[in-house]
């Protein structure tokens, strides 16, 4: 069995205005493996949600993919049904969407949609399913008792945002999308969002493909990092490579622009340990 859990070959997408055909993403290809973290970066138009939406297949109907695999094991996603597709969501491919409003129905409890939630993925009775969203919900930081019973519109935006990282972990699924999870959220609750996506990676093996503009985080978290340009993959490496021997000149803007560090090797180790967790 081949250590890639998801494997993007080629992926080509357009988008199709007025008769005008558009390139948005040009022969993209990445892997994640099994329990790797693997970062995609690149600055806001790049392409890392459409690719992250053509796994999901969430794409809108203006687009098109053409000429693609897009493998989840020995699968070709683009090949499935969207039934068979839907039944891979959740539980075996889970994503936390950087529109993490649209994760809830506004008037329903958020208790109620993560019991809902777990127990269409699960055969678990629904004290059951209620003891492991209370549990993700306290592992979030939240007071958990408040959130089940809340309504999205009676939690601020980090919280409603915490919810759905709750909901999207308490299915375990095997691979993790999470799509710049920590913009509504303040340092603190995101670094305690963060360690917990590492601890459950940790405990059940599974892989995430992190979409993130910060470096900062990409460089602390990730295994493995893809930086985006314009639709392409113009890089790929470890941290410290992207960092510090990328090849790319849109990758040395990037990292220019968005840290003024100096280079690896000027670093002390303690000097080092600040930086990425600037
Ligand atoms: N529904 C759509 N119709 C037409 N073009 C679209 C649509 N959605 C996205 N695009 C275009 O596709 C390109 C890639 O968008 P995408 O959302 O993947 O960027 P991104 O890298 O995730 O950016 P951000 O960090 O801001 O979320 C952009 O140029 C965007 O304008």
């Amino acid at each position: 069995m081949s250590d890639h859990l998801l494997s993007i070959e080629d992926l080509n997408v357009t988008v199709k205005n007025n008769r005008q055909v558009t390139t948005l993403l040009d022969n993209v290809s990445l892997h994640v493996n099994r329990g790797e973290i693997v970062g995609l970066i690149g600055e806001s138009g790049s392409g890392k949600s459409l690719t992250a939406k053509t796994i999901m297949n969430l794409l809108p109907s203006n687009m098109e993919v053409q000429q693609s695999k897009v493998m989840y094991n020995e699968t070709n996603l683009l090949n499935l049904t969207t039934k068979d597709h839907r039944k891979l969501l959740g539980k075996e491919i889970g994503m936390i969407f950087q529109d993490y409003r649209g994760s809830f129905t506004p008037f329903i409890r958020i208790g109620k949609q993560m019991i809902e939630t777990i127990s269409t993925h699960y055969s678990i009775k629904n004290k059951e399913a209620k003891f492991i969203a209370m549990e993700v919900l306290e592992e979030m930081g939240l007071d958990s008792e408040r959130a089940y019973r809340s309504y999205p519109f009676q939690l601020s935006g980090g919280q409603v945002q915490r919810c759905a990282i709750a909901m999207a972990l308490a299915l375990k699924p095997s691979l993790l999308i999470c799509d710049e999870v920590t913009t509504a959220l303040d340092v603190m609750s995101g670094e305690k969002v963060l360690d917990y996506i590492d601890l459950v990676r940790k405990e059940t093996g599974c892989a995430v493909l992190m979409i993130t503009h910060d470096l900062a985080q990409a460089y602390k978290r990730t295994d493995r990092m893809y930086v985006m340009h314009k639709g392409v993959v113009v890089e790929e490496g470890l941290p410290e490579q992207i960092r510090c021997h990328h090849k790319h000149p849109y990758t040395k803007k990037l990292c220019s622009c968005l840290l003024s560090l100096p280079n690896e090797t000027e670093l002390t180790g303690h000097e080092r340990e600040r930086v990425v967790t600037l």
